[in-house]
């Protein structure tokens, strides 16, 4: 195992509203998988891989938990051990991560920076280790290197942030919609890409996204969220082909057929008044009196879901 979540909570309050964006939530990542994490826009995703980086800034907070990487609580290390950590053991590919490169350095000084800044200054050294990188993901090193982020397409530039992050050769990729912002054919190149690089350096993948038949074509397993919670986990075929809980179910049975993004779900909306109890009670068609309370996490065989329609069945 290289990373364990336990009993995670993240909290945003801006003094007005107190939003629970990532309830009591644990997980286990075990070495060279790629484990997806899906659910709809606002069900955590982001606040939760943010937690594994601290890059959780005020008003959020981590209320509770703690995060094991290969055996060391993250959350109580101080900054310097921390930040010996970060890009060399755990990288990241944020949101959107097409604009995030600085406008004003060339790619190659993006690269010398991190580089740098982790005690890696010998020019040629970077450069070379850059182009072997960028020839990787496919991209032409002697074209790109001198190149500002504005002359690069979209595609590109995400082959780039992937490229970055495989830069110190980090053991865990944590990456946020990767292919969101891409066309069709771009998302099944950069998803082959990603694939590749998982087995050819044994790199572990978290990878978050709301479209569930991408992930689904490259993840091991899958761990499903709603409203900060995890509803389910397993093998990806597993739980594609018999979902557990009744919100996996609508979400693999909301695929149109053409694209796997999830637009809407065919259920009522939430009604809102729901503040305890299984928080898919407002929409699921399934739910019965006992509802009202939290279902814990169960175990069934190899997978674990929070529904109470498994209370019964449970081990
Ligand atoms: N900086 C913030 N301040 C206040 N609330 C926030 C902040 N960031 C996220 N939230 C809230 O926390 C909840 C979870 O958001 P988060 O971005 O983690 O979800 P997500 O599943 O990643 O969604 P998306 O795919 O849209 O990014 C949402 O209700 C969101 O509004």
């Amino acid at each position: 195992m290289i990373l364990e979540v336990r009993n995670l909570s993240v909290v945003y309050d801006d003094g007005k509203k107190i939003i629970k964006a990532v309830n009591d939530v644990n997980f286990n990542v075990e070495r060279g998988e790629i484990l997806g994490i899906i659910g709809e826009s606002g069900s955590g995703k982001t606040t939760l891989i943010h937690s594994i980086i601290r890059a959780i800034k005020p008003p959020g907070k981590i209320s509770s938990g703690k995060i094991f990487y290969e055996g060391r609580n993250l959350l109580s290390l101080n900054e310097n051990e921390f930040k010996e950590i970060l890009w060399k053991e755990i990288s990241f590919v944020p949101q959107a991560s097409q604009n995030t490169l600085n406008p004003v350095l060339t790619i190659y000084k993006t690269f010398y920076y991190i580089a740098e800044s982790h005690g890696k200054s010998d020019e040629k050294e970077v450069k070379e280790r850059a182009s072997e990188l960028l020839k990787l993901v496919g991209l032409d090193p002697k074209r790109v290197l001198n190149m500002y982020p504005f002359q690069l397409s979209g595609g590109m530039k995400q082959r780039v942030m992937i490229a970055l992050s495989l830069l110190l050769n980090p053991k865990l990729i944590l990456m946020d919609e990767p292919t969101s912002a891409l066309d069709m054919l771009n998302q099944q190149l950069i998803l082959k890409l990603i694939k590749d690089i998982n087995r050819e350096f044994q790199v572990t993948i978290i990878y978050v996204t709301h479209d569930i038949l991408n992930v689904a074509q490259i993840a091991n397993r899958l761990l499903v969220m709603y409203k900060g919670y995890v509803m389910e986990e397993g093998k990806t075929e597993e739980v594609l082909k018999n979902p557990l809980n009744p919100y996996t179910y609508l979400l693999i049975n909301s695929i149109p057929s053409l694209k796997g993004e999830i637009k809407a779900i065919n259920v009522p909306e939430d009604e809102g008044i729901y503040n305890k109890g299984c928080p898919f009670l407002g929409r699921c068609s399934k739910s019965f009196n006992k509802c009202e309370e939290l279902p814990e996490m169960r175990r069934i065989g190899s997978r674990s879901v929070r529904c109470h329609l498994y209370d019964s069945n449970a081990t």
